[in-house]
């Protein structure tokens, strides 16, 4: 690493004008491109410093061990001591977790006036009382605190935003600052999102947490058809006959029964996709307009179609492979020989019964593929 330095331009040297298109506030070098500092060297620092890079920015990184971390950052990049970093920057991004925001008050007089951006995210929801990015506020009220960029994951970051994970969401109490963030979101190739005051930073903090927020009640639903069905075919199959004559077939709970719940599973997940398009339509039947909002229930019930469409699939599939399966059972592969043979006997049943077969998974097909091209509602 070439380029470590413990001396930089004092902020009084630097120009009002930061971004690549000229937007004011941060430092300008030589070539004319912006400066932008970041505090810590880890894994986010790195991607963000690459994003930052190849955007035309210039990037200065503070590290405790700037010797030792300018190993694995590119040789145009300045890795210096938080001091240097943060006075040759006004924006100054804190990839470091909130515990070790405290270590930065000894800079605290180099801080003054800088935006600060906070991209911590925390472990669990509503972890702390305050947000991470208000307790860095009250740590110092001179800065401008601006939180944002926390919902990109690092390898997001460095391999460039796909669709998914375009959004940035913003905050901060200066008006100005959010601002300059939001365009320099729009030079990193992402989507701001302006969420106002710093006070919806905890919200912004929780959205990371919110993982498959839209499969929980598909998920749920699908899982408790299938403990229905299985006790269903369970005391149907398993019980009764063993209460009725004593017979046991606790020997069929791990294939038979199961691939028993499966394809009902599927079959009323399926049910489930084209039920919520004909409630809709029954709904705005009734209120005789389609502007009318559909209630919470059968909202979330609407959106959430893709999810069950998809469960349906891979319960089909799941089904499939356990009736591949089931012949390697002998006492399976002797009743299939026996139906065969049976039959044979009777004539022309195994052609009808295997056009049945193929026109039963033909049709099943058939749904699964146009649930996404009917729009019901
Ligand atoms: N990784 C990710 O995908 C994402 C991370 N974030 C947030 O970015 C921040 C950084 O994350 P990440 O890079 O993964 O974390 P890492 O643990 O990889 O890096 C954190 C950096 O903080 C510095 N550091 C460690 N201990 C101290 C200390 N006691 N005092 C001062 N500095 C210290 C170190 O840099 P040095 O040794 O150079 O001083 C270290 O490299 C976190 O707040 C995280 O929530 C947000 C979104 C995604
Ligand atoms: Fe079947």
């Amino acid at each position: 690493m070439d380029s470590i330095s413990l001396l930089g331009s004092s902020p009084a040297s630097t120009k009002v004008c930061f971004l690549p298109n000229g937007l004011k506030n941060g430092s300008k070098e030589g070539s004319g491109k912006p400066t932008v500092g970041i505090i810590g060297s880890g894994d986010f620092s790195k991607s963000l410093t690459l994003r930052l890079l190849r955007s035309g920015f210039r990037v200065v990184v503070g590290s405790r061990q700037p010797k030792r971390a300018a190993e694995s950052f590119p040789h145009v990049v300045d890795v210096t001591h938080h001091e240097d970093a943060v006075w040759k920057a006004n924006i100054v991004f804190l990839a470091i977790r909130r515990e070790h925001y405290s270590s930065l008050w000894d800079i605290k007089h180099l801080l003054a006036g800088k935006i600060l951006v906070d991209v911590s995210n925390n472990r669990r929801v509503n972890q702390y009382p305050e947000s991470n990015a208000e307790y860095l506020a009250s740590l110092f009220p001179e800065s401008i605190v601006v939180k944002g960029f926390n919902v990109i994951s690092s390898w997001a970051m460095q391999s460039g935003p796909r669709d998914s994970s375009r959004q940035v969401y913003i905050c901060s109490n200066s008006v100005d600052a959010r601002q300059q963030l939001i365009e320099m979101a729009r030079q990193l190739t992402f989507i701001p999102v302006d969420m106002g005051a710093l006070s919806s930073a905890k919200e912004i903090e929780n959205m990371p947490l919110h993982l498959f927020t839209a499969w929980k009640g598909p998920v749920l639903t699908a899982v408790a058809l299938s403990i229905f069905f299985f006790a269903y075919s369970f005391v149907r199959d398993i019980i009764h006959p063993y209460m009725k004559t004593r017979q046991s077939f606790f020997y069929k709970i791990p294939l038979e029964i199961v691939n028993r719940t499966l394809p009902i599973v599927a079959i009323v997940l399926l049910a489930l996709v084209y039920l919520a398009g004909q409630l809709a339509a029954v709904y705005q039947l009734i209120y005789g307009t389609k502007y009318r909002r559909f209630p919470p229930w059968l909202e979330g019930w609407l959106e959430s179609r893709k999810q069950l469409g998809l469960l349906s699939f891979f319960f089909g599939c799941i089904h499939v492979l356990y009736s591949l399966c089931l012949p390697m059972r002998r006492s399976e592969r002797y009743l299939m020989l026996n139906m065969a043979y049976q039959q044979v006997c009777v004539c022309s049943t195994p052609v009808r019964s295997s056009i049945s077969t193929v026109l039963e998974v033909f049709l099943f097909l058939l749904l699964i593929l146009s649930a996404p091209l009917l729009r019901l509602v």
